[in-house]
Parts: C-alpha cells; sequence; structure tokens
C-alpha cells in the first residue's frame, strides 16, 4: 500500500490511540529490509502501535520477492514475512539511474544516499507531528560517508535535525532467561580508542549521567535507580598505579555526583574487568544475582560498553537513543553486507526495538497527552 508523501493533518479530536512510529528502511543493500519484513510480519507488534515503513517501496518489494524465492527453494520452515503491499509504506522511490546501482550486499554511495533520505524525511515527518517515534533500520557508516555525509552515525543525524544538544546512546535487553533489563549507556561512542581519555571529562560525565537519570526516571520509572561507573583503566587505576585518570578526576567528580543527586545510587568507578560479572549474572537468572545487579551502567567508550552487551545480548539488545525530543530506537546490528540477500538474518533485535519503541511512545503520550 503506498501513500502519497503528503503531511498527514490528523484533527486534533482524533488523537491516535497507537503510537505511530515511522521504520526506516536502512541501507537497502543491508539486511534491512529483511529484518523489518521479518518484524512486521509479528501481529503482537503490529497490533499494539501504527507502523509506517519509511524507503523504497520498490526495494522493498524486491527484497521480499527475493526471500520468497528463496524460501520456497528451501527446506527449513519459512520465516514469516510482512508483505509490503499490506504495509502503510511512505515511499522514496530511487531513480533508475541510482536504483541500477544498489546492490545487496555491498553499501556505496548509492544505498548510502538512500538511507540518509530515509532517515532525514522520518526525522522531519515526526518533528511535524506525523510520528510518535522512530525505528531505524541500520544503515553504514562508510555508505553515508561515500555518499558525502560525515555523521558519525544515525544517532548525530538525529541530534542535529532535531535541535538536540545532549543526547545518549543507551542499549536495552530483557533478559529472556530472567526478564531481568540490561541498560548501559556509553559515555563516548564513534571515537578513536586512543581518543576516550582526552574526550572524557567531568562535564561530559554530569551530562550523560543527567541523561540517564532523567531517562530512567521517565521511560522506565525508576526514581532511585542503582547505576554503576566504570572505570577507564584495569583494575579502575590500582590508586593510580595503572593510569592516573580515576585518581585525577573520576572519583572526585563521582564523590560531587553523590551530592548532586543524593536520589541516585552511584556505584565506582568499578574495574571494567568485573564490572559486568552481576549482570551476566542476572541475565542468567542467578539466584539472587537480579537485586545485586544494577538499573543501568555507564560505560566510558563504546566497546567497554558494547562487548558484554553483544556477548550477551547481541540477538535482542536495542538501541535507544536518549534526550531526543521523540522516541527512536534502533536494532543492535549493522547492514549485515556478508548475508545479506540470503534470508539467514535473525530480525530478533528489529523486533525488540519495534516493540520498546511502541512501549515508551505510549508511555510518553500518557504522560504527556497532547493537547
Ligand atoms: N544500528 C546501526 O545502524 C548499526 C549498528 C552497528 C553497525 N552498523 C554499521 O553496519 C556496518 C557493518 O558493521 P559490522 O560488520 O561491524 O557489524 P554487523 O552487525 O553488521 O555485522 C557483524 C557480524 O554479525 C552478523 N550479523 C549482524 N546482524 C545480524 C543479524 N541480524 N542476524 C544474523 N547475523 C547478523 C554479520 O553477518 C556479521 O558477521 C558498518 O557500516 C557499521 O557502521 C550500523
Ligand atoms: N554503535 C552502535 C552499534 O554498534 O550498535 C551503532 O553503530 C549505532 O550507530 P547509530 O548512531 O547509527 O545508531
Amino acid at each position: 500500500m503506498r501513500i502519497q508523501s503528503t503531511p498527514i493533518a490528523l484533527p486534533t479530536t482524533a488523537l491516535p490511540q497507537r503510537p505511530r512510529l515511522a521504520v526506516t528502511l536502512g541501507d537497502p543493500a543491508g539486511i534491512g529490509p529483511e529484518v523489518v519484513l521479518k518484524a512486521l510480519a509479528e501481529p503482537s507488534l503490529t497490533s499494539t502501535c501504527e507502523i509506517t515503513v519509511v524507503g523504497s517501496q520498490r526495494l522493498l518489494r524486491q527484497a521480499y520477492l527475493q526471500l520468497k524465492r528463496q524460501q520456497s527453494l528451501g527446506d527449513r520452515e519459512a520465516e514469516a514475512l510482512a508483505d509490503p503491499d499490506q504495509l502503510l509504506i511512505l515511499d522514496l522511490p530511487l531513480d533508475e539511474a541510482t536504483e541500477s546501482q544498489i546492490t545487496v550486499g555491498t553499501g556505496n554511495a548509492a544505498s548510502g544516499a538512500a538511507s540518509f533520505a530515509y532517515l532525514e524525511t522520518a526525522i522531519a515527518r515526526t518533528l511535524a507531528g506525523e510520528f510518535d517515534g522512530i525505528v531505524t533500520a541500520p544503515i553504514a557508516k562508510s555508505a553515508w560517508k561515500a555518499a558525502g555525509h560525515e555523521y558519525p552515525g544515525q544517532t548525530e543525524l538525529l541530534a542535529e535535525r532535531s535541535g538536540t544538544q545532549r543526547f545518549g546512546m543507551l542499549f536495552v535487553a530483557r533478559s529472556p532467561h530472567s526478564n531481568w533489563t540490561l541498560r548501559t549507556l556509553l559515555a563516548t561512542t564513534h571515537i578513536p580508542l586512543r581518543q576516550v581519555p582526552d574526550v572524557l571529562t567531568p562535564e561530559l560525565m554530569t551530562a550523560k549521567l543527567e541523561l540517564l537519570a532523567a531517562c530512567l526516571q521517565q521511560d522506565f520509572g525508576l526514581s532511585t535507580p542503582r547505576i554503576a561507573i566504570a572505570g577507564l583503566n584495569p583494575h579502575s587505576g590500582e590508586q593510580g598505579q595503572l593510569g592516573r585518570e580515576e585518581q585525577e578526576w573520576l572519583i572526585p567528580w563521582l564523590a560531587q555526583a553523590r551530592r548532586q543527586w543524593p536520589q541516585l545510587q552511584l556505584e565506582g568507578p568499578v574495574p571494567p574487568d568485573t564490572l559486568w560479572v552481576k549482570p551476566g549474572q542476572a541475565w542468567y537468572g542467578a539466584a539472587g544475582a537480579d537485586s545485586s545487579a544494577h538499573d543501568a551502567y555507564l560505560a566510558l567508550y563504546h566497546d567497554q560498553g558494547l562487548i558484554p552487551v553483544k556477548l550477551l545480548a547481541f540477538d535482542r539488545a536495542i538501541n535507544t537513543s536518549i534526550g531526543l525530543p521523540f522516541v527512536r530506537t534502533s536494532p543492535d546490528h549493522g547492514t549485515a553486507f556478508d548475508i545479506a540477500g540470503r534470508g539467514v538474518a535473525n530480525a530478533n533485535s528489529m523486533k525488540a526495538a519495534v516493540q520498546l519503541a511502541a512501549e515508551l511512545a505510549r508511555r510518553r503520550m500518557k504522560s504527556f497527552p497532547s493537547t
């Protein structure tokens, strides 16, 4: 089903009861179309929110037909796929020349430009009040760069276009073993490792902690959360013997943070190698672990936080942008060019991203009903 790309002005009396989510296709050469079609085949998701796919209807249909062909030839039970003709699609067609440059499995300037346009459009329509949140299928940073878009990722474009100065990258995952929820915020993200010690400052940590506390309160109903803050160096510097950052500023900053936010139960700087023991035990449901694990973790750099997240929950963790004026979630994986087009992508993280976006949007609609 194709809808014209004209603003949908709802009369104020007809406020939507279900959250309206824009789901962007991501890089059309990656697994985005596949995981979107698999996720939107879930009635439990599509019944709780109104979903509009933002991207090329033609490329989505091509992905659908390719997956259907593979399933007809395969000996495995065919995984349900949403029929593009049954979906609400905000169609952003490519001209013939550009579309001919899209090769499934290879990100390039054409696929980068397409995925950039999908997200740009979803942001503009959300800011115009047409959507309550955005779920973004994966893009390839390298393809964005090839298309001339110098952003570290989707998060930065979302922040720039929504005029958001302070924002964060939070990973959320609900354990299938214990139903315990892992929440990990990254203090720094897409920067080279060697820059991390210089980018980390007390001001940055304060900004991230404020965002995290507000998110835990607003989106998860946690007003006195237990938060663990990671150390930077091995053994958190071993009293300065293995690095000085903890002694020089991180420990003093934490002492000041405890005074500034008495409602937060702050632990740290926790030695990074043992920080993840309790969440790991809580994830697998060890007796009593969920009471000793924390409500949230503040990791100091990308892989310090994401190695444990993806180790425990690669197939279900959700990247949630906090601080934006609307909900945004994304699967934790990327475009997976190496398996794109083969029909073997796991769509659970995409499903979890849609489900969390609907939950958060619904919660915010109740907290801040439109006037
Ligand atoms: N949400 C996002 O937009 C996002 C997240 C991470 C990486 N990326 C981008 O994706 C591109 C590729 O990144 P990468 O190779 O580091 O990570 P990746 O997640 O794309 O792939 C890593 C490995 O995991 C596998 N994999 C990923 N998702 C899978 C799924 N749903 N089902 C089964 N297997 C899956 C891949 O086949 C690959 O072997 C890069 O350009 C990166 O910037 C985007
Ligand atoms: N760092 C994320 C991850 O590894 O899952 C991902 O690259 C997020 O990037 P965006 O800002 O494009 O969502």
